[in-house]
């Protein structure tokens, strides 16, 4: 864990554990780097990327379980071979691809039990309980029972029904997917999932203070380190919040996601205006297109009314940095906050749905030398999906353009 004396972990009513800061974050600053106890290749990309570190490996082969494929020599060597063979176990399954996603996970838990029962333990203390009398999980539970038997086991080790609903909940609950920044939006998908059991910590909100970045592509080790950004300043004794999905998704999808996956019905401030908009869309069983379908609608709803609003927005004194500008909408409804939000943070490429954060402020103190002095409104911002770069020049002309600022 890095920046640890940048946050404390307490428990906060009605949202568990919270990782709130101890001091003033600076927009930029990294609030946490975590790396993973565990990682897994998902099943539909375990010929492309490396089931040791995710990278990409387009020419290397498979590995005598036929299961994974390595970058290097050095993940080849690395990747341990009990969990190899127990892998190839998987060939004779019928499996669906999530159900093969759920063993690759358990058999990457399993093994962290053996070489590192420190670690395994950590895991444990994830949120996340799981039931028993689950059908599906009995299935898995005898795959992986079978499939680990040549395993080293000792008494202390514990391989259990329980144990397998336990951590697959945990997973559910608490994994990061990893996918590079991947310039092509169509190409961009998730290459596998990790386990941060600091980053785990981190609740939900549908207007963060920070946002995610991974670098998987980015050479030497530590690849798959996850970073934690803030997206802009954040007071001392204030809870960091990531968005679990991407923060352009609607209401009625974002409700969804929280309450089935998460277990908790979401009432933030967004939420609350926004539950007016989606008109009774959104019943019950109603499928994760058509839900995604309001999104749309619903942000162009939300950019409509700030250029409704641009005409009272800052005026010549007004548009000279970031604290004016937060007095400016802090006497505006909640729909305008929201859309500024939208305006600041979403990324601007087509289907990107990114989140932007400052670049870290090492990088930002080149800004400073060009002399930009208008707060974080203007820093360049990096998007966590595409990579995207906007500079506060070119942030400062859309505003233009857009007649939000003038
Ligand atoms: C990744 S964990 C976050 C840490 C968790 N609070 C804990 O105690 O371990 C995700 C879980 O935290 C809780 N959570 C996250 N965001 C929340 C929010 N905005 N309101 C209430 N509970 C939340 C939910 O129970 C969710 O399943």
């Amino acid at each position: 864990m890095a920046n640890a004396e940048m946050f404390k972990c307490i428990e906060l009513p009605g949202r568990g554990r919270a990782l709130v800061t101890t001091r003033r974050v600076r927009a930029g600053e990294i609030v946490l780097k975590d790396s993973p106890s565990l990682l897994y290749v998902v099943s539909t990309a375990f010929e492309r990327f490396c089931g040791n570190c995710l990278r990409i490996c387009p020419d290397s082969d498979l590995a005598d379980c036929g299961l994974v494929k390595f970058c290097s020599a050095e993940c080849c060597v690395t990747f341990p071979k009990d969990l190899c063979s127990a892998l190839g176990q998987l060939k004779e399954t019928e499996f669906d691809s999530e159900e093969e996603n759920q063993a690759r996970f358990l058999l990457a838990a399993y093994h962290l039990q053996l070489v590192s029962p420190e670690e395994f333990e950590k895991l444990l203390l994830l949120e996340g309980e799981g039931k028993v009398d689950d059908e599906g999980v009995s299935k898995l539970h005898g795959f992986v029972e079978n499939a680990v038997k040549s395993w080293p086991w000792t008494s202390q080790r514990k391989l259990s029904p329980k144990l397998t609903t336990d951590l697959l909940a945990k997973e559910a609950r608490n994994g990061f997917g990893l996918m590079a920044p991947c310039e092509k939006i169509g190409e961009r998908s998730v290459r596998g999932y990790g386990l941060y059991t600091t980053a785990a910590f981190i609740n939900h909100e549908c207007l963060p203070n920070c946002c995610r970045f991974e670098y998987v592509d980015k050479p030497g080790k530590s690849n798959t380190d996850i970073f934690i950004r803030a997206m802009h300043d954040i007071l001392p004794e204030t809870e960091i919040c990531i968005s679990y999905f991407p923060v352009n998704w609607p209401y009625d999808l974002r409700q969804d996601k929280l309450e089935k996956e998460y277990g908790f019905k979401c009432s933030c401030e967004r939420c609350d205006t926004e539950q007016g908009w989606s008109d009774g869309e959104g019943e019950e069983g109603e499928e994760e297109e058509e839900l995604q379908d309001q999104d749309e609608s619903s942000l162009e709803k939300v950019v409509g009314q700030l250029q409704l609003k641009a005409s009272s927005f800052p005026n010549e004194e007004e548009k000279n940095g970031e604290a004016e500008v937060e007095e400016v909408y802090a006497e505006e409804d909640d729909d305008f906050h929201h859309a500024m939000f939208f305006v600041k943070y979403l990324c601007p490429v087509d289907d990107c749905g990114g989140t932007m954060a400052p670049i870290p402020q090492e990088l930002d103190l080149k800004q400073e030398k060009s002399g930009d002095d208008d707060g974080d409104l203007f820093l360049t911002m990096e998007c966590n999906m595409c990579g995207h770069i906007r500079t506060g020049d070119e942030f400062r002309k859309d505003l233009e353009e857009n007649s939000i600022l003038e």
